[in-house]
Parts: C-alpha cells; structure tokens; sequence
C-alpha cells in the first residue's frame, strides 16, 4: 500500500427534512489507503450508504469534501465526474441488474456507454465474464441466475471500466453464509490480482474479520473508531465496536453466566483474556496453572483467523482471591485482560 485512494475531510452531509434538517454525516475524516479493503460498519441509518455515494458523485458533501485519487469529487461536473465514475466501480445488495439482458449484456452495458466499438467490448466482455468464473452462464438470464451468480455479474459489470476502487453496498447482505465466502473470495481475489482498492460498507463484523485490512465503525453520521481490522478486533476502544464485535468474536457471555453476572464481589472475577499477535497461540492457562497453581474455568472462548493473524478471545473466572494475580500474569506475558463482572 503505497497512498490514499479516497480521504474524507470534514464531511458532514444534511438532508432537508419537512420543517429542518436531517443530519446524516457530521465531521467525517478517514483515509482509506490505497489498494486496502476498507469496511465501514455500523447500523441501520448511521449513514453508510451516503458516505459511499459521496465516492462517486451520487450524493454530495454538504461541509467538506472527499478525495479520489486527488480528485474533489464534490466539485466535479461533466467531462471529470465522468472520470471519476469511470474510476470507481460499485455493486449493490440487490445485484441490480437489466433483467431483459444477458449476463453479456449485463457486463457490456457500462463499454457500451463508455462508446466503445463492438469488437473491443465483445473481448472484455469475455475476459471480465471468465474473471468472476461465469463463462458457462454467459447467455443465461438474471432470473436464470442464484444471488451469488447475479453478484458476480454485478462484480464483471462494475469492472468492465478498469476502475482503481470498487465500492461495495451491502454487496452479501441478501446472500447465504456459503454464497457470501465465495463472494468474499471473489473480492479478495480481485483486490489482490488487480490492486483495486475496495471500500464496502456492512453490518456484519464478520464480513470485516473476513476480508478488511482496514476498518470504520459509524454511529449517528459520525466515525467513532478506525484504523487497521487486527488492531481494532485485538482492542477495540469504543463501545460501538464492542457491541458489533461480541457476536463474532466469542467475547459474548454465555447466557447461564450472563442472568448471574454481578457488578461487584464477593463472587468470582469473570475476565476477558484477548490472545492477539505474537501472543496468539501461546498456552497460557496452562502456565497459569503450572506456573501458579491457578486453575480457571473456561466460560467461553473462540480462536480465528483474521487477515492470516490468529486472533483469539477466552472468557475465564477464577477464584477471587487470585483474580489480580492472575490478571498481572497473564498481561505481563502480552495478553490483554478486562473484568466484566463476578459470578458466584
Ligand atoms: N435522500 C435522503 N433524504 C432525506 N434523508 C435521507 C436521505 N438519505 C438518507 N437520509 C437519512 O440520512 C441518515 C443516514 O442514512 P443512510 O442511508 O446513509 O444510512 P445507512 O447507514 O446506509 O442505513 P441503511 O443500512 O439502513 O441503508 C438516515 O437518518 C436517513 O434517514
């Protein structure tokens, strides 16, 4: 990763509303590097989707603006938001596609528009319909098509222009567990053969565990965390991000520990012990019980993978009287700890 491929610089963005104002974005600065995957996630209305079209010139910053590769996007009219667009591909949840055309036809649509001749477009076409591994499908129909198929169309069609960024709207939300892997894949594999940048916006944190190098977490129109995925799963400092992350990453109380989980003594300390880096793989408990005659007992816990870093998250209690103890021990030997409560 060389550079910036798109920066948001004080963006704010108001809808008018019946009587006022609707504030979508406020404040908005994030750099997404060059030839990175970065997800932004958050919830239902936090204002994703306005920050990706603002990528290409769908919707505009009311303060500030957003760069691409350089370029103001918000200032571009004609002859250069045709540039940008021409820069920056997009797929979408519901795939949209022409159902009265091919999956040819699909993918022609943008060389078509782009003017052009038919020769060329029929050899890209081609070599795009082969990338995303639908040559057998080439003159199916959309209808005649699963939603991973019709998201691959999507993919072949929002890179029939050569872009250097691809912006991905919720692009597996209507798609099964199985169908998102493969799509995931597809986008890793795209990102990493073509260099494209990929910007995508969510509100799964497994979709970030599984494929960004870089993440955002969005609340009320303003980012609330960001910086590299490891860092953020391995300690994650907003509260947002803790609610998005338990339900991927094992931090997520077992519910019998959870109805008995007290603020304070005299039951046992539970503790969250977050295995991240070097650290990963290192068996600890068991040294803590060798080492200190402490034995915990295992709440929960998960080990995974993410960017080919193991990542892991152990839910422990220990008797009360050695909870410090084993606190100190186990962050001395780099692993992070947190207290979220006593059980008796
Ligand atoms: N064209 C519009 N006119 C008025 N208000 C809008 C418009 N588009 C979005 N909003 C409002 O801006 C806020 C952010 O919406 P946005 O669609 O960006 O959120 P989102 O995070 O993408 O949500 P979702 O996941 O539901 O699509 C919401 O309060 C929404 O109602």
């Amino acid at each position: 990763m060389t550079g910036t491929a798109i920066s948001f610089e004080g963006v704010g963005k108001t809808y008018p509303k019946a009587g006022g104002l609707v504030t979508a974005l406020e404040g908005v600065d994030l750099s997404v590097p060059e030839g990175s995957i970065t997800g932004i996630i958050g919830r239902s209305g936090a204002g994703k989707s306005t920050l990706l079209r603002m990528v290409n010139g769908l919707e505009r910053p009311t303060e500030g603006r957003v760069l691409v590769a350089g370029h103001d996007v918000g200032r571009a009219r004609g002859g250069a938001l045709r540039g940008i667009r021409r820069d920056v591909g997009m797929i979408f949840q519901h795939f949209n596609l022409l159902a009265s055309r091919s999956v040819r036809g699909n993918v022609a649509l943008p060389l078509e528009i782009a003017g052009l001749p038919r020769a060329r477009i029929r050899a890209r076409v081609d070599e795009l319909i082969d990338q995303v591994g639908l040559t057998a499908l080439a003159d199916r129909y959309p209808a005649e098509l699963s939603g991973g198929q019709k998201q691959r169309v999507g993919i072949a069609r929002a890179l029939a222009t050569g872009p250097k960024v691809l912006l991905s709207d919720e692009a597996t939300s209507a798609l099964d567990p199985e169908t998102t892997q493969t799509v995931l894949e597809l986008l890793s594999r795209i990102n990493r053969d073509l260099g494209l940048t990929v910007l995508l916006i969510t509100h799964e944190m497994a979709v970030l565990r599984d494929i960004a190098s870089h993440m955002a977490v969005i609340e009320a129109g303003r980012i609330v965390e960001s910086g590299p995925t490891y860092g953020i799963f391995a300690a994650p400092a907003h509260a947002t991000t803790r609610r998005f992350l338990s339900g991927v990453t094992g931090t997520a109380l077992p519910a019998f520990v959870a109805a008995r989980l007290q603020p304070d003594p005299p039951g046992d300390p539970v503790i969250r012990v977050t295995f991240a880096g070097a650290h990963a793989t290192d068996p600890m408990l068991a040294r803590l019980a060798t080492d200190l005659g402490i034995s915990a007992n295992i709440l929960g816990g998960t080990i995974e993978e993410i960017g080919a870093r193991p990542f892991g998250n152990l839910l422990i209690s220990v008797p009360l009287d050695r909870g410090a103890e084993t606190r100190a021990f186990l962050e001395r030997h780099g692993l992070t700890t947190e207290v979220l409560g006593h059980v008796r």
